[in-house]
């Protein structure tokens, strides 16, 4: 391990925004987000596959009523973030850990009002379709997580990937579906509110253009 690496990870040991194996809201904090780490009653909001939690941190700083949590699975990227959140004093901000196939085991049913996932891998074979994070097995975990009517949002910069996860919610049932294969000329590009994540840059540097959809995911009732 690099010594910089090695930093990172003894970052987010020290961290209390980072909920990692081995502390104690690691084991606790299933449902209990609001009473044990945020303190207050405001929604919460995830954003999957954050990497350095590029959407974390910028919507936490422009909607401090509303709480967001960073969940990944590589250290280093979540510490970058944590470092980020620290330096802003953001109190709304926590990043989680772990496997987004074991979410379940940190959230309740409908205790999530809205789902951003930024730039997943695409897993472009068709043996990997299902680490995909918008196979039919994580859209129906999403539903589960998302209070009735919660939001899901997904950014990517692959084509393929996009037009299978459109494919993938039409057929999830998910309603009020709106999407763009271009979302810097689309109508849509508000609802980004001009957060680029770092691959989303790096994509977007090399003349990609930027998918987006969103539509309402949770079990309507
Ligand atoms: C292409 S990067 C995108 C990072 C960031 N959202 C961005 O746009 O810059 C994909 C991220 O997803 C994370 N990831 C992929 N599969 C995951 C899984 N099953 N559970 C948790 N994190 C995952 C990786 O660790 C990586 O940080």
């Amino acid at each position: 391990m690099t010594r910089r690496k090695h930093d990172f990870f003894l970052h987010n040991i020290e961290s209390i925004n980072v909920i990692e194996v081995g502390k104690p809201l690691y084991k606790t904090i299933k449902g209990n987000w609001l009473s044990e780490y945020f303190k207050n009653d405001n929604p919460i909001v995830l954003e999957l596959a954050c990497g350095k939690g590029e959407y974390t941190i910028g919507l936490a700083s422009a909607f401090p009523a509303t709480n967001f949590i960073g969940v990944d699975i590589k250290g280093d990227r979540i510490a970058r973030g944590s470092k980020i959140a620290e330096r802003k004093g953001l109190t709304n901000v926590a990043f989680l850990r772990t496997d987004i196939k074991y979410i379940e085991e940190f959230f309740n049913e409908g205790e999530v009002s809205e789902i951003w996932v930024t730039f997943p891998d695409p897993h472009a074979r068709p043996r990997q379709e299902k680490h995909r994070l918008t196979h039919p097995h994580f859209l129906a975990l999403y539903k589960r997580l998302l209070k009735p009517g919660g939001t899901l949002h997904l950014k990517t910069d692959s084509p393929e990937l996009f037009a299978y996860s459109v494919e993938q919610v039409k057929s999830a049932n998910c309603v009020d579906l709106q999407y763009t294969t271009d979302l810097y000329t689309s109508s849509l590009n508000e609802i980004h509110l001009g957060i680029k994540t770092t691959y989303e840059q790096l994509f977007f540097d090399k003349g990609f253009t930027i998918n987006y959809l969103q539509c309402k995911m949770g079990a309507v009732l």
